[in-house]
């Protein structure tokens, strides 16, 4: 079956301009950081693409520019036909951007934070309550839907916020470190229902530098150093001859050994 390209990232270009304190923190001289270089790679509907990487690599910087929270320099990226740079509002409603540290208001609960989210998105309330009863069980949020965020458990709080990210069922699901941050019960929680959307045929770009979360769950792999894709390929031919990390290895000491 022919595959179609649903997230096309082309070029993409990032520099930051560094300040005094961020030029010590980095030990570096230089006023500005490449955080992406020229960075493409293209991912598939229905696949799960990671984007596997040394801390610093520009995984983070790259996952912001495809859910439009900050602008690219230069290049751009097409997901469902739309382009960040141009349509940017467009594109909001077709992906869902997660991240283990993203954090909820204290002072609201989970079944208030449902229904925010679910306005801003224009979910039409019927629709609304039905998903927010799946999602709920789905994650046991249920009998704590009325419990402010402040009291509830650092599991739970992250499980909220996932289910809030989604609120408005998108296609395309971003999520930069999915188990950044959290106990295994959660991580697995988290892992597991990643797979559940692939199942009903979303696409998930994730990063991460843990190799097993990229073995477990990844169709593709972008190997991101320095802010360039150094490879990229099906997580089978990566790991043909040996193991991902020594495959990992290998390729970033040919690539930033030098
Ligand atoms: N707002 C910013 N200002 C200055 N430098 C930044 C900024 N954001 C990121 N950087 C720098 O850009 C580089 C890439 O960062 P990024 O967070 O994208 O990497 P990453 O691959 O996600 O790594 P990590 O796993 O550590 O989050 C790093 O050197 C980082 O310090």
């Amino acid at each position: 079956m022919e595959k179609e390209v649903i997230l096309k990232v082309s070029d993409l270009c990032k520099t930051f301009k560094l300040s005094k304190k961020q030029q010590k923190i980095q030990n570096t001289a230089s006023k500005v950081k490449v955080a992406v270089d020229h960075l493409s790679f293209e991912a598939y509907k229905g696949e799960i693409f990671g984007l596997l990487g040394p801390n610093g690599a520009g995984k983070t910087t790259t996952l912001r520019m495809l859910s439009t929270l900050i602008r690219p320099d230069s290049g751009d990226v097409i997901i469902d036909g739309v382009s960040v740079v141009k349509q940017p509002e467009l594109v909001r409603e077709k992906i869902g951007f997660l991240t283990s540290e993203l954090k909820l208001e204290e002072f609201f609960t989970p079944n208030y934070l449902f229904d925010f989210f679910s306005d801003l998105h224009g979910v039409e309330p019927q629709v609304r309550e039905e998903r927010k009863a799946r999602m709920f069980k789905r994650f046991g949020i249920d009998q704590f839907a009325e419990v402010k965020v402040a009291n509830l458990s650092t599991g739970m709080k992250q499980k909220t916020s996932l289910v809030v990210s989604l609120v408005h069922d998108p296609d395309i699901i971003i999520f930069d470190e999915p188990t950044n941050g959290l106990d295994v019960i959660t991580a697995r929680t988290v892992t597991d229902y990643l797979a559940e959307l692939k199942a009903e045929g979303k696409t998930i770009i994730v990063s991460t530098h843990i190799f097993s979360l990229v073995e477990r769950l990844c169709d593709r792999v972008g190997i991101v150093i320095n802010g360039q894709m150094t490879v990229c390929d099906t997580l089978k031919a990566l790991t043909a001859e040996k193991s991902l990390e020594d495959k990992f290895f290998e390729i970033y000491m040919e690539t930033a050994g030098d």
